[in-house]
């Protein structure tokens, strides 16, 4: 079965994480992704399918939290902008408390996701 991976950026790190997905392309390619909506939506010009959920704000980290807790994905892959702040902060400790009871594997910056990564593609 396909690695299911979640791909979610804050604004600050928009760039970065499509600059990621590029840079692994290959990888990426071999996986199913899901992505919030704006991120996904970047991600997509990059030509990778993505299934895309709602933005962050209006539910979309809600939305890939459910799925871990389902058991519906193999990571999440969050680029967190630590110097932003976000109006659904209570959503995004929310995600990270649902990868932590679930044992979902989570990284939050670049060097840690290509660590992820690799792994994954390795398995
Ligand atoms: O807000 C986000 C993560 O908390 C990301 O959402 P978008 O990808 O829709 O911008």
């Amino acid at each position: 079965m396909k690695r299911r991976i979640a791909l979610i950026a804050h604004d600050g790190k928009k760039a970065e994480i499509v600059a990621f997905v590029k840079e692994h392309f290959e990888i990426f390619s071999t996986m199913a992704l899901t992505a919030t909506g704006t991120t996904g939506g970047l991600i997509e010009q990059t030509g990778l399918q993505v299934n895309k959920k709602l933005s962050g704000p209006n539910g979309g980290d809600a939305q890939i939290a459910a799925m871990a807790a389902e058991g519906l994905l193999d990571a999440i892959l969050f680029f967190r902008d630590p110097l932003g702040k976000h109006p659904h902060e209570p959503d995004i400790q929310m995600l990270m408390r649902i990868c932590d009871a679930h044992d979902v594997p989570l990284a939050t910056n670049p060097a840690t996701a290509a660590l992820l990564l690799y792994g994954l593609a390795q398995q």
